[in-house]
């Protein structure tokens, strides 16, 4: 039981998926693992630990940004032993040829801090993601008829973000969409030597005036969750 994790050592499976939102982490449980029970509440984070065709899989919230990441994912790879760890996240899409409900596969996560900056200092460090997570999350993907998008995400600190000519650079630099989490997940899993991967669902687009009704996120958000699994016990 750690501070904020109060699962006991071996409640938590090494497959862990990590939704940004604690109720996505309730929903994704009920709705696709056998016998999901509910491991963590602290601080309303929630986690819940089941089986997926017969592996054990635990689906913990992660909060929203970095820092809050951070604590959930240093304590799931310290206090309880996690190597694989797949964020399943909402984001905004920064290409015309993104749409709302399409998958994105993120490659690499640029950002312009995150809280390993203290640690990395004056290095650019490039964030990236597990090569074999990310192609059999691609051929997952694939196989169930999504339309999915490979390449670089942006992990911003600000949802409000107020720098215009900041979007505008990384839609002409190619990055895919926005987000807040990716990069420290990446880079405290190559400092732990674990694996990591996000699969996230564009909610909204920043370029044209479009967001997903509440009432479709849920299926949207059922093809992610399937990538994210079948990827996880790819071989
Ligand atoms: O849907 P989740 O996983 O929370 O991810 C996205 O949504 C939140 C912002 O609304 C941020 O956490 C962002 O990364
Ligand atoms: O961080 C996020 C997530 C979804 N949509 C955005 O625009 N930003």
């Amino acid at each position: 039981m750690g501070v904020h994790i109060g699962a006991d050592r071996g409640e938590i499976a090494e497959t862990v998926l990590l939704p940004g939102d604690p109720f996505r982490a309730r929903w994704a449980a009920e709705t696709f693992l056998d016998t999901p029970r509910c491991v963590n509440e602290v601080r309303g984070m929630l986690g819940y630990t089941g089986t997926w065709q017969g592996q054990p899989v635990t689906i913990h919230g992660t909060g929203m940004g970095m820092p809050s990441l951070s604590i959930y994912v240093n304590e799931l790879i310290r206090d309880h032993g996690v190597r694989t760890l797949i964020r399943i996240g909402s984001a905004g899409a920064m290409q015309t040829g993104v749409n709302l409900r399409d998958i994105v596969l993120a490659m690499s996560a640029s950002t312009i801090s995150t809280p390993s900056r203290a640690i990395l200092r004056d290095l650019n460090y490039a964030p990236v993601a597990d090569f074999g997570l990310l192609t059999a999350a691609h051929a997952a993907a694939r196989a169930i008829g999504a339309q999915t998008h490979v390449g670089g995400v942006y992990s911003s600190d600000t949802f409000y973000d107020e720098r215009p000519e900041l979007d505008a650079e990384l839609t002409r630099h190619g990055t895919l969409a926005v987000e807040m989490e990716t990069a420290e997940l990446y880079i405290l899993a190559a400092r732990h030597g674990c694996r990591a991967l996000s699969v996230l669902t564009i909610s909204d687009h920043l370029l044209r005036d479009e967001a997903l009704p509440a009432e479709e996120r849920e299926k949207s958000f059922a093809q992610m969750v399937q990538v994210a699994l079948r990827a996880a016990f790819t071989d």
